[in-house]
């Protein structure tokens, strides 16, 4: 009986807590290439708050990269639960899915993926453009992002002309475009200098302070990883340890 009590007590406790805007409970995921089948996320259970800055971190092949795509619904998961704000991923068709993330998430890689033959201020307007936001207003929105990282001047220039951290100052705008509630980053800085990597971050931390998203961040540098909220640090695919950053 007793631990049935403590049991409800938790659910109660977590179903209240409307703040959360990520919650994943026993998820696991394995890799099956026919020859191998590699299991990579063996249940991993999180909750992340609206408005945290969390960093993923943890040897290589430990499983961030695929959280990363299993929470935002990039990929699917074999077992476990993921809701983002309320929405049970596993029930959505790869349609909805795919609607879902354009509506509520951003998403910034390491190298950028940006189309070369469009300028900054196109390619931060593509997605808007097409979820169906009218030119005229993806244009002014594309500029405003584009203002906020400081790349105002730089609007009609090709990534080609852009230096790596002006470019992914670009990916970052582009992930903001829709105000996203999430904002995943892959390494971010991991294509960067040491001194571009800490402004980029900077920016990141900035725009996450200012506008109350939350931005989730896998990364292998100590560094970033101090200047967010948490620090999450997986092992063989589970989490192993999960901090404030002071
Ligand atoms: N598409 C795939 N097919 C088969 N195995 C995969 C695939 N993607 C990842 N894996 C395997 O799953 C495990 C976790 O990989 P993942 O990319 O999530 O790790 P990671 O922690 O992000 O690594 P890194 O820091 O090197 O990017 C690894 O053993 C990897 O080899």
């Amino acid at each position: 009986m007793v631990p049935a009590i403590r049991e409800e007590r938790l659910t109660v406790t977590t179903e209240r807590d409307t703040d959360l805007i990520i919650t994943a409970k026993g998820v696991e995921k394995t890799y099956d290439t026919g020859k191998l089948r590699v299991p990579a996320l063996r249940g991993v259970d999180l909750t992340v708050r609206r408005g945290e800055m969390v960093a993923i971190m943890g040897p290589s092949g430990c499983g961030k990269t695929t959280l990363l795509n299993c929470l935002s619904g990039l990929d699917t998961i074999d077992s476990g639960t993921i809701l983002i704000a309320g929405t049970d991923l596993s029930k959505l068709s790869d349609n909805a899915r795919t609607e879902f993330r354009a509506r509520q998430m951003g998403f910034v890689f390491q190298f950028y993926n940006l189309l070369p033959v469009l300028s900054a201020v196109e390619n931060v307007e593509l997605p808007l453009l097409v979820s169906g936001v009218r030119p005229k207003d993806a244009r002014k929105r594309a500029l405003e992002v584009l203002e906020q990282v400081g790349l105002a001047q730089w609007a009609n220039h090709r990534p080609a002309e852009l230096s790596g951290g002006q470019r992914q100052r670009v990916t970052i705008a582009r992930a903001l475009a829709n105000q996203p509630a999430i904002v995943w980053a892959d390494e971010p800085t991991g294509d960067l200098d040491s001194q571009t990597a800490d402004e980029v971050m900077a920016l990141m931390r900035h725009l996450n302070q200012t506008n109350q998203q939350t931005f989730v961040v896998v990364t292998h540098d100590p560094r970033i990883g101090a200047m967010c909220d948490r620090i999450i640090r997986m092992q063989d695919g589970r989490i192993v340890s999960d901090d404030l950053v002071e």
